[in-house]
Parts: C-alpha cells; structure tokens; sequence
C-alpha cells in the first residue's frame, strides 16, 4: 500500500560534532562542559548482517542542571559524525555519493550546511590553513575525474546553454577583469590552499567515447538580507545591484538565478582562483560567537556541461548537471552575538531565513515529495533556492545532503533549538520522579538500578536489573556525564528497551484490532436494533391510524344526528310561525268583514230613512246624498 511506504525524504541530513578549540581558562582538564551524547549504535539481536552496526544515527542532549526543563531529548539523523571525525571522513560518507551522482549520472546534486554560529559549517565547506573542506576536495575529485575530457564551450555553445542571461567568461578574462577593481593581494592564492585530506581514492569513473567532453562553469553568490548577490562581480561602486531568482523561456518551470557571472574553469587551480575571490567577497563579519562569522549564505555552484558531438550533422548535444555547496550563515542569539546596528539586522535576516528553513525541514519530514506545494519554501530566498530545485518535477530530484554542525560545548538552547528542527525524528524522556511498581516504592539510590517500563495496555510492569554490579551512582554518571563511554549494562538497557518497546507495539496492534472488532461489533448490534425499532414503530403507527378512523367516524355520526336534531327544530318553528301568521290574517279579516257588515248595516239603514224621507218629499240635499249612494 502506498501510504505505508516510508515517504522519501528531500535531504539527507547528518550531524557533524565540532571538537573543543578553545579550553576555557575556567574549565579544568577533567572538566565536561558537553551536553551532548553520541548514542553507540545498538546491537541487533539476534546478529543481523545487512545492519550496519558502526553506523551512529543518534544523539542525546542532557539540558544543563540549572536550566528550567530537564527533558533529556534524542535526535535521529541519517548518520552522526562525531568529535574525532576528519574532512575525509565527512567527504567520503556524504559528498563522494553525490558527485558519483553528478558525474556518472548527470544528476543534480546540493551540499549545505546549517547550524549555530562558530559551529563548524564554513570549516566544513571550505576548511582552514591547514586542511582542505568539502568544495576543494570536491573540485579536485571532479578534475581528476574528468581530466582529458575536460574542454572548453565554443562562443555558439555558449549561446547554446546560457539560459539564464549569463555572464559566461573565461578565467583568464575574469582574473584580469577581478584585479583591476580589487587589490590582488587580497585574494587569497590557490597556492596557500591545503592540500590536504587526500582524495585520489575518491576519483569517479566516467564512463562513454573519449569524445564525449566537459565544460566546467563556475558561479558563487550569496544571499544577504534576503535578497542574491553575485560574488564574481565585484562592484566599483558601493551599491551592489541584487540578482533575480526567476523561470526563463528555457527553464519552464525551473527557477534560476539570472544575470550570474559564470566562469569557465579548466583545471583545479583555475578554479581555486576563482573561489579565493568568491571567499574574499563574501560578507563577513566579527561577532561576539565566532571572530570570523558569515554574514550570509553562500552559494558556491558548479555546472558540468556535457559536450556529445553528434556523427550525423557534427552538431552538439550539452546536457547539464550542477552540483550546489551552500555554506549557510549560523542561526545566533543577539545577547550572544553581542551585535547591535546593522550586524544585528543582519543577524535578524539570518535567523529568519533559518526559521524559515527549518519550517520547510519539518514538513518535508513529514510530506511526500509528491506534494512538494505544501511545502513552503517561496517564504524567503534562501528556502526558495534550496527547495525549488530539490522538487523540480520536470527533472529527476537533486541528491541533496544537509550537514548540521554542531559544538557540543556551546550555546545549549540555540543547539537544541537547531537540532529540533533538523532531526529526521525526534523522541524525549523526562527524568520520572519516583515510583512505586509492584507494590514497593523505588526511590533514591534505586531509581536506576531497577528501571521499570510499563509495557503496552494491559499496564503490566517489567524490571529491568544490570547484569554487572552497576551502582546507581554510575549509571547517574553515565547519564549525566555525555561524553563518557557507555558501559555494557546501558547496551543491555537499551536492548532491553528495544524488547519492551517491540512488545509494547505488538500489545498495542493486538489492542487496536481488538478495537476495531468491537467497533464492527457495534455496528453491528446497531443495525439490528435500527431494524427492531423501526418496525415496533411501524405497528404503532398503524394501530394509531385505526384508532384515528373510528373516532372520526364517530364524530361523523354524532355530527349528523346534531345536525338531524337542528333541522327538526328548524322545521318545527317554520311551521309554528306560518300557523299564527294564518290566525292573525283570519282576525284581520273578519274584523275588516265586520266593519265592512257595520259599515252596509248602516248604509242600509240610511237608505231606508232616505227612502222614507223622499217618500215623504223631502229636500234634493238628502237626494243627493241618495246619488252618492248609488254612486
Ligand atoms: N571539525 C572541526 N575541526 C577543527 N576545527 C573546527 C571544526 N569545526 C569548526 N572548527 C573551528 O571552529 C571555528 C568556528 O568555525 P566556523 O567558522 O566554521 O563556524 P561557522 O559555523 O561557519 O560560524 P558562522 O556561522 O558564524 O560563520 C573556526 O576556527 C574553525 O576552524
């Protein structure tokens, strides 16, 4: 499965310990001022060949007694160098690897090296008097390497492969250009370069026709204050014009740094002149940690043109690889460094870059190469030029080394600081107080002679008991006094945590399948009491419903009988009112026919007087009254 992989890692990072220098007038002989522990490397059990048991990867730091954590903490690096190890040593483990890479296989290959200032990181790159860094034994590896293939670019293939708008020129050229702007006399000469460690072992064979030919262009800048500066071109005047760090129509995606001098240099000596004026105008400074301190970080790059003639049309195919050595400048502590001004600016730029780097160094720990974006490397330009070229996806990924130097003896928090964020892992133990195990209290002079794990889930607890008569006391002073030889009973302690570490593991991957059984388990009860709820539900539901229809047909039937009820009334009142609206006419009525009677009676009557008056001869008054009758 992918994800299990272990994900490859863009640098391999070592450890290098600088040795004492200066034996401080405060401190005797017998004196450990050292905070820091090489871990032997621990035997494998059993015997496992394909182990490198010399290997050492691993280092403790033991906080001093007066500081506020007493954590003991261990960093794993892919290899530690300790105290005793030389140059050669250091080239032939780390660089040799790369410049096979560079040279057999066209590969790009990068060196830095990082730590706390006055730690070691420009010894390391560029050595001193008396012994030579990693850049001039790389340099002479490559010559030597390369010898009669080595060859110079014609003026079209130079056109050919400067895409980054280059100043490519001759060594020659470039000397005399050098010499009329600064004072010969301050370049260092490549005759006072040591000659020494020794590297003829170190050559590479490079295979292919005789024909095939190398052109070998040399570039040194720096990156002060966060911005790049080319250190070939030196400036009459005292502003110096910074560099870009951009993709070209022909680099596509790929950054470079354009505008760069580019020297081109035939044989080791040539090249030793141009790194003396490179070295001569790098920013240097003295602080209160190192008298001769970088004041930035420096690139020292070396591109191999690979010159193949085609047969066919006589044309040239140039295919390139650079190597890089960056000497970075040292993360430092303003009390420390004593600086103020523009020393202090300087000193904030650097632990920014610093900061940034290590940002970028703890992701890409824990990132996939193949997710280079989230890396965040555009922060400053040191990152930028560190990273940028180390996930080129277009190309083949750089084989890519960080030596972190690191003086035992110096500034504790700044060491700690800086090996927290390089290590490749990091582990930390904090001394226990006493405990009680088994029923009994362990305490005092029996804290480390019986020393208990708490193995796995089931808590159950195992002691560990030296073989030998180791005291308490002795294992306190192996563990409080780094530099002293660890005896056989802390192999045994170690290898006896191994054990407990190992089963703790198996109890913990027997605990998360337990886990994830029961889990299925749950689930599973889950689904089955889902599917009883839901049908208790449905059955309620249903009887709900039944019990809902008959109470409406219910009311449905009371409704009707209320409204039966309702019209009876209705009708019965309809009937009643038209019985006494009829009563009520009839007495109308017969009180009009009445009248009407009463009225004739008397008509009557009046006319049988009128009758019996006119009968009489009576007046025409009462006659006309007897028309009006007949009227
Ligand atoms: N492995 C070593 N063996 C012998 N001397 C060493 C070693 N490492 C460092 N030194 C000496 O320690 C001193 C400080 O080392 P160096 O200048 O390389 O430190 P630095 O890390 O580059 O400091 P800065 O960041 O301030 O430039 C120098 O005198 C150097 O020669």
């Amino acid at each position: 499965m992918e994800g299990s992989q272990p994900q490859p890692h863009a640098f391999q990072v070592y450890l290098r310990l600088r040795p004492p220098i200066h034996q401080s007038t405060t401190t005797t002989a017998n004196e450990d001022t050292s905070f820091l522990t090489v871990i032997p490397p621990i035997p494998t059990f059993p015997v496992d060949d394909e182990v490198d048991n010399e290997t050492k990867t691993q280092v403790t730091i033991h906080p001093p007694s007066n500081h506020r954590s007493q954590k003991i903490e261990t960093f794993s690096f892919t290899e530690v160098f300790d105290e005793a190890c030389g140059q050669a040593a250091v080239f032939g483990k780390i660089v040799s690897p790369i410049l096979e890479g560079v040279l057999k296989d066209g590969r790009d290959g990068l060196l830095a090296t990082l730590g706390v200032t006055g730690s070691g990181k420009t010894h390391t790159i560029l050595g001193n008097r008396q012994t030579r860094g990693m850049t001039q034994m790389s340099l002479d590896v490559i010559f030597r390497s390369l010898s009669d293939r080595i060859s110079r670019l014609s003026e079209s293939q130079m056109d050919q492969c400067n895409d980054a708008d280059a100043d490519i020129m001759d060594v020659d050229a470039f000397m005399t250009k050098v010499t009329s702007i600064v004072e010969p006399h301050q370049i260092p000469k490549p005759n006072t370069f040591p000659t020494k460690p020794s590297v003829e072992s170190q050559v590479v064979q490079v295979s292919g026709p005789a024909s095939i030919k190398y052109a070998i262009l040399m570039s040194i800048y720096e990156v002060y204050n966060d911005k790049i500066f080319d250190l070939l071109a030196p400036s009459t005047t005292t502003r110096r014009k910074a560099l870009l760090f951009k993709s070209t129509k022909s680099s596509g995606d790929r950054k470079v740094v354009t505008g760069l001098r580019k020297v081109m240099v035939t044989d080791l000596y040539e090249a030793l002149q141009v790194l003396g004026v490179g070295q001569y105008q790098r920013s240097h400074g003295e602080t209160g940690s190192n008298d001769k301190s970088s004041r930035s970080h420096c690139f020292i790059s070396l591109e191999l043109k690979k010159l193949k003639k085609s047969k066919l049309d006589g044309s040239t195919k140039i295919k390139e690889s650079t190597f890089t050595i960056v000497d970075l400048a040292g993360s430092e502590r303003a009390r420390n460094a004593k600086t103020a001004g523009d020393r202090l600016a300087e000193g904030g730029h650097i632990n920014k870059s610093l900061m940034f780097l290590g940002q970028c160094l703890e992701m890409s720990t824990t990132q996939s190469l193949s997710q280079p974006s989230k890396i965040p490397y555009r922060q400053s330009k040191l990152t930028e030029l560190l990273f940028t070229n180390s996930y080129n996806p277009a190309a083949e990924p750089q084989i890519a080394a960080i030596v972190v130097t690191a003086d035992p003896a110096g500034d504790f928090n700044a060491t700690s600081q800086m090996l927290k964020y390089s290590a490749l892992a990091k582990s930390s133990v904090n001394p226990r107080p006493p405990t009680v195990m088994s029923g009994r209290s362990v305490s005092g002079s029996s804290l480390f002679s019986h020393f208990s794990v708490a193995s796995g889930v089931s808590g159950a607890t195992e002691e560990y008991r030296p073989d030998s008569s180791m005291s308490a006391m002795s294992a306190l002073s192996v563990l409080s006094s780094p530099r002293a030889m660890l005896s056989q009973d802390m192999v045994n302690m170690i290898a006896f945590l191994q054990r407990q570490l190992r089963q703790a593991d198996e109890k913990i991957k027997e605990a998360e399948k337990r886990v994830e059984e029961a889990n299925a388990r749950c689930l599973e009860v889950e689904m089955q009491v889902r599917e009883e709820v839901t049908t208790e539900m449905e059955q309620r539901i249903r009887m709900m419903e039944k019990k809902m229809l008959l109470r409406l047909q219910d009311q449905a039937e009371q409704e009707e009988v209320h409204v039966d009820r309702k019209l009876d009334i209705l009708k019965r009142t309809l009937m009643e009112t038209n019985d006494e609206n009829d009563r009520a006419r009839d007495l109308e009525i017969e009180e009009y026919v009445r009248e009407l009677e009463a009225e004739n009676n008397s008509l009557r009557n009046e006319v049988q007087a009128l009758k019996r008056k006119r009968a009489n001869g009576e007046s025409p008054l009462k006659e006309r009254s007897l028309n009006r009758l007949k009227f």
